[in-house]
């Protein structure tokens, strides 16, 4: 599976396990993950790490450090000791697991890491350097050039990671898979957005991604170009193309905006809503089962460029925990919005 959370489609590992594929990444910057400190970083800086873009390896790519690396990488270490950073979540959550990865990190790979987490008001080093860590991650050895899926030892919401490699070397980019936790506490009946990626919402299927992946949908902001939207191939053959989406709560969908900014000779002709309030199954069965869901918003026809408001053409379906965005026949999306009020 790969997802894009940035420009460029990010080519996770072939699979992500359910654990991880279900989850949103915590340390995404573009929900306001932050690397905050490094013991060291002389090689690579450790804010490249939290890239949502893919790793790449440059030949011939040298800054006065020494080779440049795409994520974050220490000296040669010639003390005892190890190294280590802070990494402030995006969003307070529970922490399902990790992709460790060591992508064109070779002979100068961090040989192990070990991740710890902690919940704090502030990002000032000092005030983190004194919390209380909780190890959530046991010391792993790891490859090189490898992605390392591990699940984390834990149930507990965190705001602040540190992460532990002994004793130097290289982690290309680090993913943290989990849930986003009371981001709708205190709202009240406000309307909120219940699928953004920011407020726990999430891809769950698609038919097809081949320009731009689903998860682009849920990004915060406006779509900064046609790249960083849901787009499809152009489709040869009947039919329509679709994904399905996990809210980050079940809620009444009020008020839908679908966004086709950036798309302009290859927006979709029209598109449609179906949704329903899920229990069991897997993210595979939902693919099918989502074929007999009822219509949340009946077809409407959508223009270039521009951003599309629904609120009368919404049925009253009653709270709601998945959706499935239709396009027809084909093309791209840049951002959907689902306001509603949480269910209580
Ligand atoms: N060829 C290297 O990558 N050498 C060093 N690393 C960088 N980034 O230059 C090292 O010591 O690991």
């Amino acid at each position: 599976m790969s997802h894009n959370t940035g420009s460029i489609r990010i080519a996770e590992p072939a699979v992500l396990p359910d654990w991880a594929a279900r989850s949103v990444d915590l340390a995404n910057p573009r929900i306001g993950a932050k690397a905050l400190y490094a013991s060291d970083d002389f090689f690579a800086e450790v804010a490249r790490m939290l890239n949502p873009e893919p790793a790449q390896f440059i030949p011939g790519k040298y800054d006065d450090n020494g080779k440049w690396m795409d994520g974050w990488e220490t000296r040669r270490k010639r003390s005892t000791g190890h190294d280590w950073c802070f990494v402030k979540l995006g969003r307070k959550g529970t922490i399902r697991g990790f992709d460790v990865d060591t992508s064109h990190f070779t002979g100068n790979y961090a040989p192990a890491v070990s991740i710890e987490a902690t919940v704090c008001d502030t990002d000032d080093v000092a005030a983190l350097k004194d919390a209380k860590w909780t190890e959530i991650l046991a010391s792993t050895s790891l490859s090189g050039n490898s992605h390392h899926l591990l699940r984390a030892n834990s149930d507990e919401a965190w705001t602040h990671l540190r992460v532990n490699i002994y004793p130097d070397g290289g982690i290309a980019r680090l993913r943290v898979y989990g849930q986003p936790v009371g981001v709708f506490e205190g709202t009240g009946d406000a309307l909120v957005d219940l699928v953004a990626l920011e407020n726990g919402g999430r891809p769950v299927a698609w038919n097809d991604a081949h320009f731009g992946t689903a998860a682009n949908l849920i990004l915060p902001g406006r779509g900064i170009n046609m790249g960083d939207g849901w787009e499809t191939r152009r489709r040869r053959e009947p039919g329509n193309d679709w994904c399905i989406l996990e809210l980050g709560a079940a809620g009444t969908i009020e008020k839908i905006e679908v966004d086709t900014a950036h798309f302009k000779g290859n927006y979709p002709d029209r598109c449609s809503i179906q949704a329903a309030f899920v229990e069991g199954g897997t993210d595979q069965s939902l693919i099918t089962q989502s074929m007999f869901w009822p219509v949340l918003l009946p077809e409407q026809k959508l223009s270039m460029d521009a951003i599309h408001a629904f609120s009368e053409q919404i049925a009253r379906l009653g709270p709601v925990t998945h959706v499935r965005l239709n396009i027809i026949p084909d093309g791209g999306v840049s951002r959907l919005r689902l306001w509603g009020r949480v269910k209580k």
